[in-house]
């Protein structure tokens, strides 16, 4: 546990005006909701639920999910403390829970869980499949072809990068040495534990344990996904793992957090494109055919709380992986409590309740900071950049053995 009891750390509400989480509920969220009745032809009914739901993101309460829920939903969200946050404003209620619901009603106004044309049909889709198109992406793959100059440890980082930076879903693969990318890069990074991650999964014969499992708890679909898939097929092919289980939601989430289908669209993405691309693909392929590795989609990856919340059988999955990587702001927020850390806490000693190793990749994008010197805070804060913690514009790799 932490040196600082963790109850007499403030959880993040939304219910500064001004602040960050704030903006989210009052301004995010609607702009999500006119989005979404932009993007497809819903008829009069789901209309009317997706003007209700921004009716009460202006000035509504929390309520209870509606009657005709399926009832091991209505039972989770029940162990997710609906009885005591219905009736409450949107804005007292913790942010992680408040957006966490969000996208729960969001789904139901659309008839995402109804018995209606709209069942299973992500409001975000169009949204994922443009990024997936885009020409960014075809750069970005092609860049991969330039990997095959490196050494095998600088092909390692670059992947790691690339997944990393992947999350502020502006990927380059910044190849190591190319340029005024590499200083900025290394510079943007506040914490850099790469050491620590890579002395838990060594390459095959340099004196590994056993079989390695990687748990990869994946974030965004598209730009970020697309690094991750590569990542974990660099890592089989280096026999740096075994196995790996890559962690999705189970349903649309945080607009573009990936699902199975998101999954299967970037993986036929990089199949289909040719050259270094191809070949991870057709390594990741042959590993989801025979077994090494396999896709999760469980509740409470959907859940609006930390994961030290999390139930038996996630936590023994976690517990017998050689290594969890969390991707992400909102896994960062999970795994150390969305909470006003001092930010020198040290990140072990907030994820101490973790089963097993951990680790962190997140570009920065909330308030939630944890593991930092004391010199790099005073460096971030001195720096008259504002925004450090919100903007995206830096990075972490965070490891607990
Ligand atoms: O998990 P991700 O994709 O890195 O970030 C999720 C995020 O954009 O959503 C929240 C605001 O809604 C913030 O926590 C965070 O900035």
């Amino acid at each position: 546990m932490p040196d600082i009891p963790t109850e007499s750390v403030p959880v993040i509400r939304g219910d500064e005006p001004g602040s960050f989480p704030h903006s989210v509920l009052a301004e995010r969220h609607p702009a999500i909701i006119r989005q979404v009745k932009e993007v497809f032809p819903h008829g009069p009914e789901r209309r009317r639920a997706l003007d209700a739901l921004l009716r009460s993101c202006a000035d509504g309460v929390i309520e209870p999910l509606p009657a005709d829920a399926d009832a091991r939903d209505r039972d989770r969200w029940a162990d997710w403390g609906m009885s005591e946050y219905a009736g409450r404003s949107w804005y007292d209620v913790p942010w992680l829970w408040a957006e966490g619901h969000f996208y729960r009603r969001l789904l139901d106004a659309v008839g995402y869980f109804g018995p209606g044309p709209w069942r299973g049909v992500d409001p975000f889709r169009p949204a994922k499949l443009a990024e997936l198109d885009a020409p960014e992406t075809d750069e970005e793959l092609a860049a991969l072809d330039g990997l095959d100059a490196l050494s095998a440890d600088e092909r390692t980082r670059s992947l790691l990068h690339g997944s990393l930076w992947g999350n502020r879903a502006d990927l380059g693969f910044r190849l190591s040495g190319s340029g005024g990318d590499a200083g900025g890069e290394a510079a943007a990074l506040v914490a850099d534990d790469s050491d620590a991650l890579w002395s838990l999964l060594p390459p095959a014969g340099a004196g590994t344990p056993g079989p390695a499992t990687l748990c990869l708890v994946a974030d965004n679909a598209g730009r970020e996904l697309v690094p991750d898939l590569l990542l974990v097929s660099h890592l089989l092919g280096e026999g740096r793992i075994d196995r790996a289980v890559l962690h999705v939601k189970p349903y649309p989430y945080y607009v573009s957090d990936a699902t199975p289908t998101d999954v299967l669209d970037a993986l036929r993405r990089l199949v289909a494109a040719g050259g270094a691309a191809a070949a991870y693909g057709d390594r990741l392929w042959a590993a989801l055919t025979d077994g090494r590795v396999t896709v999760r989609a469980h509740p409470f990856s959907c859940a609006p709380l930390p994961y030290s919340d999390m139930p038996a059988d996630l936590r023994a999955e976690f517990a017998a992986a050689t290594v969890t990587v969390l991707k992400g702001d909102l896994n960062y927020r999970r795994l150390v409590g969305d909470r006003r850390w001092p930010p020198t806490t040290p990140f072990a000693e907030v994820t101490a309740y973790f089963p097993a190793p951990v680790a962190a990749l997140r570009t920065l994008k909330s308030d939630v900071i944890t593991g930092l010197t004391a010199d790099t805070e005073q460096a971030l804060e001195g720096s008259g950049e504002r925004r450090w913690r919100t903007s995206g514009t830096h990075a972490l790799i965070q490891v607990r053995t």
